[in-house]
């Protein structure tokens, strides 16, 4: 033994004894040596290789890691080989699981324990770089008398711990040289360059384990954002969180909010404390987005794209519960079908509010097919269409003669069609004053008298009526019958506009399959294409994007609908080119011909909702021809 050993052993028992415990890093562990791990300097113990299948075993726990690491080794090793060191990984037990040095070394290698199956424990081998590093879960250099074991002191090492995408202490990157400078300062450089390729592991890892997910990555630093994102935050589609880096979950715990804990499932409009839009505007190029009031440089990597869905059948589609199937993870959708649910069935007339295309009318059929009258009829009766002169006869019918022009039968009203089921009343606030009045007694007594008749006729009806426009305004100006109001919002249900869903996904996929059904194709939708239609505002809400979608997999081949091929309003916020006013009144007949007068579908080919086609209808003096 060398006289530096003799001194080195003294030094550490009498720091590792002595009284007061001892501070700073290494001192600490010398101390753990000996009280915890009962080890003694001056009986060293020779490096433990384990047996090629033990090691083995230890591989297969973390293949897929492994193989990510090893680009990181290679890389690493690239730029410290010329020096003198080599690379090791060791596993989360101390066990190295991977090494690379210069062959001429290996014997060497060897025998200081740098190689395949070496125990690094700090339990079993004293303090060193490995095992300090997995109890310490810092970057550290253990250089030279750092070590715990006199036959260690020619040895500097530096390592750094490598988490997984849970946050787990998985591994431990380590830099090693048999010999080096007896300055410290020497191991500076090579401490950041094992710490900068112990996080690019992580980011490496991270990224392969959510490949599947949306992942943004924030930096402080413009252009490296995109590559290198100190944070990254992985979520789905409804804008989850799947997981963090250890970047990310630094980000919030500083916040002091969040432990790492219970972040996984937190909306990002939450954790960010931005909108979850600012973050979808970056699938058309990196940006900035102000997260907890600081702006930071963003970038926002797709999933892969998922294997080629097998076409969906509209009876697949429907398979699940009308109502179930009307929203994914919004929270006030979930809670609006919760309150569908529970009303569903109980004779409550239900008037439903929101944007053109929010999907009022889905609404409506879906409390019809979800409740006890599912397989009695669903009438649904557009107020603002009905021509005032007809509206009368077509609601409440008429007898034989009752006037001229009628037929010589007479014919039954939409609202006695609708008896035993649900009466739709779209539009409801367009309705004349005069025929509100009428429509209140039906509803108040349950009979309907057709027109020339003096008999009512009893119904049994669900009501549901909506409105694009506010009722309690309309109610308020004297436009709408106050009492009418009453009687029709037994309850309300408020359809948010889709920009301000959170769910957009989730709308977007069962549009884009009932589409590609309708159209039988075999289509899928690529992470590019969806990421448009994700950062749109959708003016339109569900009936543009319909109308988006319809024309996308018409002119696409039917295999993967491509981010091109999804062509969106040129400035988001604009609407769909619409037909204008001035419209060629020959196209609309045309249209409308096409589709046998119905006006919804005549809209929908238009990309204008029912109530401009009507006015259209009407500024062009065009009728829907009658019936029969
Ligand atoms: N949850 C949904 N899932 C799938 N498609 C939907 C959904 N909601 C609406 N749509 C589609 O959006 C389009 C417009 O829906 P709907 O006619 O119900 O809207 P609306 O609010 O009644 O519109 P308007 O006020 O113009 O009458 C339709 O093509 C419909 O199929």
């Amino acid at each position: 033994m060398s006289s530096l050993q003799s001194r080195h052993i003294d030094h550490v028992v009498s720091v590792a004894t002595g009284p007061g415990g001892a501070p700073g890093l290494m001192a600490r562990s010398w101390s753990r040596c000996v009280r915890e791990h009962g080890l003694d300097p001056a009986r060293p113990s020779a490096a433990r290789i384990l047996p090629a299948h033990e090691v083995r075993a230890h591989r297969q726990s973390m293949e897929q890691f492994l193989r990510v690491a090893r680009a990181g080794m290679e890389d690493l090793y690239r730029r410290v080989a010329d020096l003198g060191y080599m690379v090791l990984l060791t596993d989360a037990q101390g066990i190295t699981v991977d090494h690379i040095g210069h062959p001429s070394f290996d014997d060497q290698l060897r025998r200081a324990g740098l190689y395949l199956g070496a125990d690094w424990n700090e339990a079993r081998a004293g303090t060193c770089g490995v095992g300090t590093c997995l109890v310490e879960q810092v970057p550290l250099t253990c250089h030279q008398t750092d070590h715990f074991d006199a036959t260690h002191i020619g040895l500097t090492c530096t390592t750094a711990p490598l988490f997984d995408h849970a946050g787990r202490l998985v591994a431990v990157l380590d830099v090693s040289a048999l010999r080096s400078p007896e300055d410290r300062a020497s191991q500076h450089l090579v401490r950041e360059l094992v710490t900068i390729q112990a996080e690019r592991i992580e980011s490496a890892d991270f990224l392969r384990h959510f490949d599947t997910h949306w992942v943004l990555r924030l930096g402080s630093a413009w252009g490296l954002a995109e590559v290198a994102g100190e944070v990254m935050l992985a979520f789905d589609e409804d804008g989850r969180l799947a997981g963090a880096n250890s970047g990310g979950r630094r980000l919030f715990a500083d916040a002091g909010r969040w432990s790492s804990g219970d972040l996984a499932g937190r909306s990002l409009p939450e954790l960010l404390e931005a909108p979850m839009a600012s973050v979808w505007r970056l699938a058309r190029g990196a940006g900035q987005v102000v997260c907890r009031g600081r702006p930071l440089h963003a970038a926002l990597r797709a999933p892969r794209p998922k294997a080629t869905a097998a076409p969906v059948s509209r009876r697949e589609v429907r398979a699940a519960s009308p109502l179930d199937r009307l929203a994914g993870d919004d929270p006030p959708m979930q809670a609006l079908l919760a309150r569908a649910r529970r009303i569903v069935g109980r004779g409550i007339p239900v008037l439903v509010q929101g944007e053109t295309g929010s999907g009022k009318e889905v609404l409506a059929r879906a409390l019809h097919a979800g409740g006890p009258r599912a397989a009695a009829p669903f009438v649904a009766v557009n107020c603002a269409a009905l021509p005032e002169s007809l509206i009368e006869s077509e609601l409440f019918g008429y007898l034989p003669g009752a006037f001229t022009g009628g037929r010589a039968k007479g014919a039954k009203g939409l609202i006695a069609q609708a008896d035993g089921g649900t009466l739709f009343l779209d539009e409801i606030g367009d309705m004349p004053l005069v025929l509100q009045t009428r429509l209140l007694r039906v509803l108040a007594e349950g009979e309907v008298m057709p027109l020339g008749g003096d008999t009512p006729v009893r119904v049994d009806l669900a009501v549901i009526a909506a409105s694009h426009r506010p009722l309690t305004a309309l109610v308020a100006s004297g436009a709408f019958r106050e009492d009418l109001y009453y009687r029709l919002c037994g309850a309300t249900l408020e359809l948010p506009p889709l920009r301000e869903r959170a769910d957009r996904g989730h709308v977007i996929d069962t549009v884009f399959h009932e589409e590609a059904a309708a159209q039988q194709l075999r289509a899928a939708l690529s992470p590019e294409a969806r990421a448009r239609l994700l950062s749109h505002d959708w003016p339109g809400n569900v009936r543009e994007l319909r109308n988006v979608l319809r024309l996308a997999l018409a002119l696409s081949d039917g295999g993967v609908l491509r981010g091109e091929d999804v062509s969106l309003p040129a400035r988001p916020g604009v609407p769909a080119p619409r037909v204008d006013d001035t419209a060629d009144s020959a196209r609309l007949v045309d249209v409308l011909r096409r589709h046998r007068w119905r006006v919804k579908a005549a809209a929908d080919e238009l990309g204008i909702c029912r109530a401009t086609l009507y006015r259209q209808m009407k500024s062009h003096d065009i009728v829907v021809p009658e019936r029969g």
